[in-house]
């Protein structure tokens, strides 16, 4: 029994040094766990944490960092703004097998991956979205195709006979302060007067959820990872549950940052083949310049569509509720960001 009380709040969070998964392992020291990081890099200092420094592409690397642990999260990932195709796949697939195989090897009894709520996503409208509808058969781009492939194995790999249980978590539009994608972005799009139009009319409802309420979402699942528990091999949305118009809430940051906001639509489908054109121009010119456009199919998708799920199942088998509403989330995220106010 000691045994078992002693490992059973021992963890490790796999990528604990990007933004998401810090927030795991600040809300995990919050819960009393005794924490381990593993990442490729070591991005910040804390006495309580043991830090392993590796690539989980390297299964003997993942080793010493899970040993005599019981609870794996696995937050790992490329940047989906990378478009280094072999990487997705070497760390999205290939090594979130390896994960599976070191967690089995080291007697580790849960799993928790953050997936995405993007592998059901193919740049339609999808209003009030459930986990059973089917994986994206024509992913978007090669982060997602990979996402799609790495939740696959993970929930397959759960294993009540083996004592090893796995669950998956959907967030959608995470954000929140130490973001490094969708704010520093954002910044850089207004920077470069990139953002005087907006996407279509305006309309389309969006999930954004708070980083804290996403790291929650991942300790209930934990906490709720158990034999015979409903959780098991299961994927869960995890959302603010307060879906936003896409641009509302984008300006609510870049007036809150004091850069000036779209006032005007432009046609989607416009806007979605200019993007699909320039990208194949991108490619071609590859060998000559690389040329990273800002505005891809898969974002102009995202930001002229309708795409917010449901997270009922979390709140009927979790009991997950968002700790930190939509409003609140937002100005905490303009006051995080105050070194990328506009000062002109
Ligand atoms: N941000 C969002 O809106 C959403 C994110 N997600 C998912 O949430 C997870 C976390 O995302 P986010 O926090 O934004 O991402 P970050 O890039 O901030 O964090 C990912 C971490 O994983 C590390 N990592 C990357 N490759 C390896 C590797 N081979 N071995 C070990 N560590 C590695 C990264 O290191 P380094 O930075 O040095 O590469 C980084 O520290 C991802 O799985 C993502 O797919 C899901 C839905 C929405
Ligand atoms: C068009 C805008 C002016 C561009 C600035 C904002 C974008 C950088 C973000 C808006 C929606 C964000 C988003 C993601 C990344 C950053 C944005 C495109 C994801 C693709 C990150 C990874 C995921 O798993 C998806 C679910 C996210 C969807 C929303």
């Amino acid at each position: 029994m000691a045994t078992r009380s002693r490992k059973g709040k021992k963890c490790t969070v796999i990528g604990g040094c990007g933004f998401l998964g810090r927030y795991i392992v600040e809300r995990l020291l919050e819960e009393g766990y005794t924490v381990s990081v593993f990442d490729i890099a070591k991005t910040f200092e804390d006495d309580r944490v043991k830090f392993f420094v590796g690539d989980l592409c390297q299964e003997k690397d993942l080793a010493p960092a899970i040993s005599d642990v019981q609870t794996v999260f696995h937050c790992a990932s490329p940047p989906p703004s990378s478009d280094d195709r072999d990487l997705f796949y070497r760390v999205n697939f290939v090594g979130t097998k390896n994960i599976i195989s070191a967690c089995k090897k080291a007697g580790v009894q849960k799993l928790v991956l953050t997936s995405s709520a993007s592998v059901v996503y193919e740049g339609t409208d999808i209003k009030n979205g459930t986990e059973d509808l089917p994986y994206a058969k024509k992913p978007m781009d090669y982060y997602t195709e990979t996402k799609v492939l790495q939740e696959k194995e993970v929930l397959a790999a759960n294993s009540p006979e083996e004592n090893f249980f796995t669950v998956a978590i959907r967030p959608h539009g995470i954000f929140g302060p130490r973001d490094r994608q969708l704010v520093p972005i954002l910044v850089d799009t207004a920077r470069a007067g990139k953002t005087k139009f907006m996407i279509g009319n305006g309309e389309n409802l969006v999930d954004f959820t708070y980083v804290v309420n996403v790291a929650h979402g991942h300790l209930l699942a934990a906490e709720h990872l158990h034999k015979d528990s409903p959780v098991c091999g299961k994927a869960f949305h995890i959302t603010n549950d307060e879906p936003i118009p896409f641009w509302t809430f984008m300006s609510r940051i870049l007036e809150g940052l004091n850069y000036p906001s779209p006032k005007m639509g432009l046609p989607y489908l416009l806007i979605y083949y200019l993007a699909a054109f320039l990208q194949l121009l991108c490619l071609l010119l590859k060998p000559i310049k690389e040329i990273k456009p800002t505005f891809t199919p898969m974002r102009v998708a995202l930001a002229g569509t309708y795409h917010y799920y449901s997270c009922q199942r979390a709140k009927q088998l979790m009991g997950y509720k968002p700790v930190v509403p939509l409003d609140e989330g937002i100005k905490l995220t303009v006051k995080g960001y105050a070194h990328l106010q506009n000062n002109n």
